[in-house]
């Protein structure tokens, strides 16, 4: 007898992304809606909760029709979600006092600033496993606080809540009966102690969030509620949250110490399984949670790429030189072996390991002959790159030994072409999987776990299949010129 289907939300960046997975987590339908990004001020970025409200709500739906499955049928549901951006909303009518601060908004630097003045980086980064930037939720909570009229007041009084989206979700979904939030968003809000799995009473003074705001935190996989059955048609169990960095990890079975996924989309993201104790970074990466199974943390490092495919995206939109993402595999093929065209997308800074908010971008090596193809050459390859210093950092940093393999997903990894040069510069070989969803299917199988539907993580490892891997083949001296070229790319980057 069937178990019943699984079902993931993705809330991104961009779109809202619904997708109905089998009891053995095959895929089988998905529903997606992108929706309005608000730019309100330079290097301001805020969403509409609503609008990530209703995107899901419709994505589900749509999702199960075209299916042809009802509510009732769904055994589970997994939630994931775009990470760091904040939501602070009213308990009793369940609306945001404030659009969602997204995670690439800037707009705490001074308050960052200011922390940093006061010399807590240090203790932020034992605790948290984090830098102080405006990049992670407590000091867009802590915005919120103080510029919205009375919110401050009402939050200590308890009226307030705030949450990631996962957690603003599942309080609408559950019709306000449940705040809560798992420990892979949690370790992203620069107040929570990842050792101790709590908040940091000392750091919610120090940023300004107070505690009654603050959701219960709890496993990623577990039963979190159930959803209103007016919503879908029929109650559904709401059993796994987590980030959709992490979710990528457990949905590319990376379980085992020294185990690193890249997923690649308008960012990158690279992770890697660090074990049972949040060791620290002396290369500047992160070291957060992957994802807590009965109670139990394992740690990843992780190392952001604040530009990846958006590089792609600048060549279309910006350059207007391509017009289909696609097209850049043909011109990088094309492109003179001769010319040594460089592109440091910097153009929101340089994430980790340079972690320089101010750096813009730059181009180097250009001659007259520098055309179309190699531009998007170069883009193509400031993502190997870029993946390059990460993964030297992380192997730097790294204590264990094992697989150096790299696995990789996100809509970029469908470029051969940027696969076979990460492979290439990386001198490592990369693997890319069957199912392309990696973050979605992670979600899934941390609520079919937690349903009894799916295996234990070790079992769920051994069912992830390989569509290809790329083998390293560049000759090593032409490897070093190739990175030394990048190297001075970088200095001239950093030297503006
Ligand atoms: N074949 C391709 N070659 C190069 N880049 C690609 C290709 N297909 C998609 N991309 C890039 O991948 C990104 C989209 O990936 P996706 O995982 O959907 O991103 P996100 O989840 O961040 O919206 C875009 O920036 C696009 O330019
Ligand atoms: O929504 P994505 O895929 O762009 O991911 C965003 C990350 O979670 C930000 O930390």
């Amino acid at each position: 007898m069937s178990k019943g289907y699984i079902l993931a939300i993705d809330q991104g960046t961009t779109s809202s992304r619904a997708i109905l997975f089998s009891e053995t987590l095959v895929p089988l339908a998905i529903a997606q809606k992108e929706f309005k990004q608000h730019f309100p001020q330079p290097g301001w970025v805020e969403h509409d909760p609503e609008d990530l409200w209703a995107t899901v709500v419709s994505t589900v739906n749509e999702v199960l029709a075209r299916a042809g499955t009802r509510a009732a049928e769904v055994a589970a549901l997994g939630i994931t979600n775009q990470r760091e951006t904040t939501v602070v909303w009213d308990r009793k009518t369940g609306k945001a006092i404030h659009n969602a601060i997204v995670w690439q908004d800037r707009r705490t630097a001074d308050i960052c600033a200011a922390l940093k003045r006061k010399g807590v980086e240090k203790l932020v980064s034992e605790r948290t496993g984090l830098i102080v930037d405006p990049y992670f939720s407590g000091t867009k909570i802590a915005w919120i606080l103080d510029k919205v009229d009375g919110a401050r007041t009402a939050a200590e009084r308890g009226d307030l809540a705030f949450g990631t989206v996962d957690s603003f979700l599942l309080w609408r979904m559950t019709g306000g009966k449940v705040h809560a939030t798992d420990a892979t968003n949690a370790s992203r809000s620069m107040i929570y102690d990842i050792e101790k799995g709590a908040f940091d009473a000392e750091l919610m003074e120090i940023v300004g969030v107070p505690r009654a705001v603050l959701p219960e935190v709890r496993d990623s996989a577990g039963l979190f509620g159930a959803t209103e059955a007016h919503l879908f048609g029929a109650e559904i169990k709401v059993c796994g949250i987590a980030g959709d960095q992490q979710a990528a990890v457990v949905g590319q079975a990376c379980f085992k110490p020294g185990m690193m996924k890249v997923t690649y989309g308008t960012g990158a993201f690279a992770l890697l399984n660090v074990g049972d104790k949040p060791v620290q970074s002396n290369n500047r990466l992160l070291t957060t949670v992957a994802y807590q199974l009965g109670g139990k943390r394992t740690y990843a490092f992780e190392g952001a790429i604040f530009v990846a495919g958006a590089a792609v995206q600048w060549l279309r939109d910006g350059l207007g030189i391509i017009k289909h993402a696609s097209e850049t595999q043909g011109l990088a093929e094309q492109a003179d072996p001769n010319q040594n065209v460089y592109l440091v997308p910097a153009f929101t800074g340089l994430g980790a390991p340079y972690w320089e908010p101010d750096a813009r971008g730059v181009m180097t090596g250009l001659s007259r002959g520098a055309g179309r193809a190699e531009f998007a050459r170069a883009a193509l390859e400031s993502v190997g790159y870029q993946t390059y210093d990460l993964y030297q950092a992380m192997r730097a940093d790294w204590p264990g030994t094992g697989d150096t393999t790299l696995r990789v997903d996100g809509g970029m990894a469908a470029s051969d072409w940027t696969m076979q040069f990460l492979a290439d510069v990386l001198d490592a070989k990369v693997d890319r999987p069957e199912i392309s969803e990696t973050t979605a299917l992670g979600a899934a199988y941390l609520a079919g776990y937690a349903a009894g539907i799916c295996p234990a993580p070790e079992e769920f490892g051994r069912s992830w299949r390989l569509q290809k891997q790329f083998t390293p083949g560049m000759e090593e001296d032409q490897r070093r010129k190739k990175l030394a070229g990048w190297e001075d790319a970088i200095r001239r980057t950093r030297s503006q």
